[in-house]
């Protein structure tokens, strides 16, 4: 059984356990469940603080985990990232009243609050800066009007928060986060055993991050504008071509990026295409 860390609460444990069911493996109903066994595919998924996920697959008590990279590197655990699942993306930033400090080499003596402070403590350390970093749970936009610090480094996702304090991002980003998949760092040649089940659980997610991103697109058109009608939807590999019962027409089948699907319908339309028709992807493995 390949045994998989997956968050048990906060902004990941939706979206990771939406992935993993559009995978076609079992998951919890209810969120009080702590371990849940999927025999059909032989995987047991164990429902674990975000936090708390790298230290168990760097220990290797956990074959693999799904986290977000800024909690892997704030762990320290002994683990590396295996995929990017795009979603939980956020940057990781200091921040500060107006009118305060404005750049890193200026926190000499400084109070920095944070939930992240390992990757502080080292981000301070590589700009040779002594500072104090106190650690809190969350709410960090808080503790600079509270009198805790004089400055926080904190998630950042649309901005709302950092606003609402009346905060001001310092300088660019500290690491941009998204959620991954995480192992113990050099499994992969070591525990051989295992691997065959780790790739295929991958090539599961890799299959629903490309069914979501990619629709198939099918329409007809006159022979003479296939190649230029061809260049707007070149496909993964290459489009299939199909003649048509009406001589001199052909039908066109390809998958093309969701995001720019109406675009080029329009495209395609201006060409002479007719009957263009998008449809959803399912579930998919390249
Ligand atoms: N607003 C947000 N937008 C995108 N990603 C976020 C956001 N807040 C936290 N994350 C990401 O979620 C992960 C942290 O998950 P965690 O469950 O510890 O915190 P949380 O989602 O803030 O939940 P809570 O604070 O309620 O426990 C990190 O990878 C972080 O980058
Ligand atoms: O840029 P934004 O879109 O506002 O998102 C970022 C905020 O979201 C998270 O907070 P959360 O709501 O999880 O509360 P917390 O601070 O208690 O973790 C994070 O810690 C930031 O505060
Ligand atoms: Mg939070």
């Amino acid at each position: 059984m390949l045994r998989i860390a997956v968050p048990n609460k906060g902004s990941l444990s939706g979206p990771a356990s939406a992935m993993l069911h559009e995978a076609g493996y079992r998951q919890r109903k209810d969120s009080k469940e702590l371990v849940l066994v999927d025999g059909e595919n032989e995987v047991e998924f164990f429902y674990l603080r975000p936090r708390d996920i790298a230290i168990y697959v760097g220990s290797g008590r956990l074959d693999i985990g799904i986290t977000g990279r800024d909690l892997l590197l704030d762990s320290g655990a002994n683990a590396e990232e295996i995929l990017q699942l795009g979603f939980a993306r956020s940057t990781f930033r200091y921040a500060t009243t107006p009118g305060g400090v404005t750049d890193v080499k200026e926190f000499g003596g400084k109070t920095v609050a944070t939930s992240y402070p390992e990757i502080v403590r080292r981000h301070l350390a590589d700009n040779a800066v002594e500072a104090s970093v106190v650690r809190l749970d969350g709410a960090v936009e808080t503790s600079i009007h509270l009198g805790v610090a004089d400055v926080i480094a904190d998630v950042v996702e649309t901005g709302t928060s950092l606003r609402n304090a009346g905060l001001e991002v310092i300088g660019e980003p500290i690491l941009d986060s998204e959620a991954v998949v995480i192992r113990r760092a050099g499994a992969g040649g070591e525990d051989a055993a295992a691997e065959p089940k780790v790739q295929q659980f991958l090539r599961r997610l890799q299959g629903v991050l490309v069914a979501r991103r990619y629709v198939m697109m099918d329409y007809d058109i006159r022979v003479e504008h296939v190649e230029r009608a061809i260049a707007l939807t070149p496909g993964l590999e290459s489009p299939t071509v199909s003649p048509l019962h009406h001589e001199g027409w052909v039908a066109v089948r390809a998958m093309v990026p969701s995001r720019e699907a109406q675009r080029i319908m329009d495209e395609l339309y201006e060409l002479g295409a007719r009957a263009i028709l998008t449809t959803g992807i399912h579930a998919c493995r390249l």
